[in-house]
């Protein structure tokens, strides 16, 4: 599987490895430069090509890049920053190799340039651009040429997709082994363009000893386990879930109850405001409505143990009866998802909502929501994320264009192939349904976040442009067929 995403620190380790077992590390920057100046000839006609050495070994891939592209016949012109017979280790022998002459890394060497090479600095950098640097960043934002960045854009942080001084943004990134979370976070993600991974020569064995616990959340990591329905099932082995309607905002617990039964719950209950309840008695034959008068009548529905995954707070309010709601529903030893105003209804109160938790509830807040009920948590989206979970000891879906899913125990997965068309009232209320209706299956909270996401981003993509909050679910036959199709046997399925 090529979907673990190494931190700076393994993929440092990584090349460590393949050095102790023998790759020379002029190998591997020769199997680096080659495969970025293949990636820019299969993609670009020949034109002219400027390429932007640093002092480290991102520049020495740089060189490697330039004596490539020459000798396929291309104009090149290579500049450095920093002086050449400073370049130690394996980029002063890459720069032996180039025979051209080398300017000094200016603005004025993209002058006339069809193609920027931006091989400055890699995804460990350790300081915001300045002087040079920062100027030749955005020397490349300005002009407007076409850019490939050697491993990131320079001056992203690869750790944290964070820009540090200025980046440029870049048509093509070529990285090397494994992405970097930089690559798939905001707003690294964005600046990276098209991404591309290049097999340098680093045996797939080491990744053994890289300890790797991040993920892109693609279905390789779980289709395995994904909960088709089954010939000798029916619509209680296919589980039971339920979903607290509230009083005023009805659209939201409908879509999400429509995505739980599209997405395979056997039965999908609708625990009703009784002033709303012929609301959602009529929107939805194939769901059951119960009027939930009051907090007995909740606990009643609970005690009914194949209600099995419960989704609480789409629409819901936040209040003191939704508090009571959740450590009622969280009390019955029940699993399933908490989202929107749950969040507002335990601000500050993440002892009161954590209680019990224990790995069986998936929590889905958005940036606004996740800073209700976690205050302000330092480092990358990722490291939130994953702080999040460990402080409340359950999985925890950090949702947008690059949702994190991370699990108490240190897994996480970042997603990629959400559009921005997701970006619409509803949606959110459709991915918690999606993961209701997987835990329902039977699926664990954070399998169930990762496919609710993944699907959730197939769903958008498949609907494109124009989509509302009720499209999705309805897509859902047609993604899930495509996904079925994936798999090598369906028989007994
Ligand atoms: N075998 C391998 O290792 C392989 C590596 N490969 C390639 O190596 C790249 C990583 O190389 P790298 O570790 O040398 O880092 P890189 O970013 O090129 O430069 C660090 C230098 O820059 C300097 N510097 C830093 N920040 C600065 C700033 N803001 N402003 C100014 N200066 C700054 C810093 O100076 P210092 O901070 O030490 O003073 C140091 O001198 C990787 O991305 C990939 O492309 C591939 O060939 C595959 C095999
Ligand atoms: N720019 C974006 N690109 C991709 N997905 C996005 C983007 N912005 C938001 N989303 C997704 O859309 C959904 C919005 O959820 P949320 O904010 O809870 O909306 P609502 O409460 O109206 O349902 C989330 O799944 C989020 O990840
Ligand atoms: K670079």
């Amino acid at each position: 599987m090529a979907d673990e995403i190494l931190s700076i620190a393994q993929m440092y380790a990584a090349d460590r490895a393949a050095m102790a077992a023998g790759v020379a590390g002029t190998t591997l920057m020769e199997n680096a430069g080659r495969a970025v100046a293949g990636a820019i000839q299969s993609r670009w006609e020949p034109c002219p090509v400027s390429i932007l050495c640093g002092p480290g070994n991102n520049g020495g891939d740089g060189f490697v890049v330039a004596r490539h592209l020459a000798e396929a016949g291309w104009p090149v012109r290579l500049g450095l920053l920093g002086d050449a017979a400073a370049l130690g280790g394996d980029a002063g022998w890459a720069a032996s190799t180039w025979s051209g002459p080398v300017e000094r890394a200016g603005p004025e060497l993209l002058d006339g340039a069809g193609l920027v090479v931006d091989a400055l600095y890699g995804a460990g950098l350790g300081r915001p651009l300045d002087g040079a640097s920062l100027e030749l960043a955005r020397a490349m934002a300005d002009r407007g040429i076409p850019v490939v960045a050697v491993d990131v854009p320079s001056g992203l942080n690869g750790d944290t997709g964070a820009v540090m001084g200025g980046a440029a943004q870049a048509d093509l990134t070529v990285t090397f082994f494994r992405k970097k979370p930089g690559h798939l976070l905001l707003p690294g993600r964005a600046l990276c363009g098209t991404v591309l991974v290049a097999d340098i020569g680093i045996p797939e064995s080491v990744l053994e000893g890289l300890g790797t616990r991040l993920w892109e959340n693609t279905e390789r990591l779980w289709v395995a386990r994904y909960p088709w329905p089954r010939l000798d099932g029916h619509k209680y082995s296919r589980g039971h879930a339920l979903v607290l309607g509230g009083r005023v905002m009805t659209g939201a617990a409908r879509l999400a109850a429509r995505a739980a039964l599209r997405v395979g719950a056997g039965l999908v209950t609708i625990a009703a405001d009784p002033e709303a309840w012929m609301v959602y008695s009529l929107s939805m034959p194939s769901v059951i409505v119960q009027p939930v008068p009051d907090g007995q009548a909740f606990q009643d529905l609970l005690a009914d143990r194949r209600r099995n995954a419960v989704l609480i707070g789409p629409g819901a309010g936040a209040s003191a009866e939704l508090r009571g709601q959740v450590r009622a529903a969280v009390d019955a030893g029940k699993a399933g998802v908490l989202d929107a105003d749950v969040f507002g209804a335990f601000s500050e109160d993440l002892k009161g909502l954590a209680a019990g938790l224990e790995s069986r509830w998936l929590l889905t807040p958005h940036g606004g929501e996740f800073a209700r009920l976690f205050g302000d948590i330092p480092g990358s989206k990722l490291d939130q994320a994953r702080r999040a979970a460990a402080l409340a000891g359950t999985p925890v879906l950090l949702k947008g264009a690059d949702t994190v899913v991370a699990h108490p125990d240190g897994r996480a997965v970042v997603n990629s192939n959400a559009p921005p068309d997701l970006a619409t009232a509803g949606s959110g209320d459709t991915l918690a349904g999606l993961a209701v209706g997987l835990i329902a299956q039977g699926v664990d909270a954070f399998d169930a976040g990762c496919m609710a996401a993944w699907l959730h981003g197939e769903l958008g993509t498949a609907v494109g442009p124009g989509l509302i909050a009720e499209d999705l679910a309805e897509a859902l036959p047609g993604v899930l067929r495509r996904l079925k199709a994936t798999l090598p046997d369906q028989r007994g399925q």
